[in-house]
C-alpha cells in the first residue's frame, strides 16, 4: 500500500451497468456488491491518505460532464471502470483526451476479457495506466498505481 504524501483528490467513475455489481453476472464479476466495493474503497483511500469519491452512472454524457467537473475543480486523477462505455465511447474518450494534461487516467476492469477475445477499450487510448484481470482488487491495484504516479510527477 502505497501512502500519499498529499491528499490526492481522486474521482473513481463507474461506468455502464457497475451500478449492479454483486447481481450482475456473478459467475464472472463476482458477489461483491458495488456498495461493499465502495465501502472498500473509501477505507483503502483513508488508509492511504487521499480523498476519494466515487460516482456511478449509466449515461455516457453524465460521465463526461463530471470528469469536466474533476478538472475544474483541480481535482488530480480519474480511476474508472468505463465497462459498457468501453466498446463506442468515441465522445468519453475525446474528453479524455481534453482532460489529459492535468488529469491522469486508470482504467480498471475486473475481468480480464481479452482472454475472451472481445475487451477493446476506445477509452483506454487515453489512459496512463491500465489494470484488469484481478476482480475487484483491480480498483485496489488502480488507486495504488494512481498515488505512485502523482507522487512520481510530484518529485
Ligand atoms: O461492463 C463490463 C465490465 C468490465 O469493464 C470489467 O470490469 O470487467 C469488462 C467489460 O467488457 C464489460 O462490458
Amino acid at each position: 500500500m502505497t501512502k500519499a504524501s498529499q491528499p490526492w483528490r481522486i474521482l473513481m467513475l463507474q461506468g455502464a451497468n457497475m451500478n449492479w455489481l454483486g447481481r450482475r453476472e456473478p459467475e464472472r464479476y463476482g458477489s461483491t456488491t458495488a456498495q461493499e466495493l465502495d465501502a472498500a474503497m473509501m477505507n483503502r483511500a483513508a488508509e492511504c491518505g487521499v480523498d476519494l469519491e466515487i460516482y456511478y452512472t449509466n449515461i455516457e454524457g453524465e460521465a463526461i460532464n463530471r470528469i469536466y467537473q474533476a478538472a475544474e475543480d483541480g481535482m488530480d486523477g480519474l480511476l474508472m471502470n468505463p465497462a459498457g462505455f468501453q466498446y463506442a465511447g468515441h465522445a468519453l474518450k475525446d474528453c479524455l483526451a481534453a482532460v489529459r494534461p492535468t488529469l491522469p487516467y486508470i482504467e480498471v476492469h475486473i475481468t480480464h476479457r481479452s482472454i475472451e477475445g472481445y475487451l477493446r477499450s476506445l477509452t483506454a487510448e487515453m489512459c496512463e495506466g491500465f489494470v484488469l484481470g484481478f476482480g475487484t482488487d483491480s480498483y485496489i491495484l488502480g488507486l495504488d498505481g494512481m498515488i505512485r504516479l502523482l507522487e512520481r510527477r510530484k518529485a
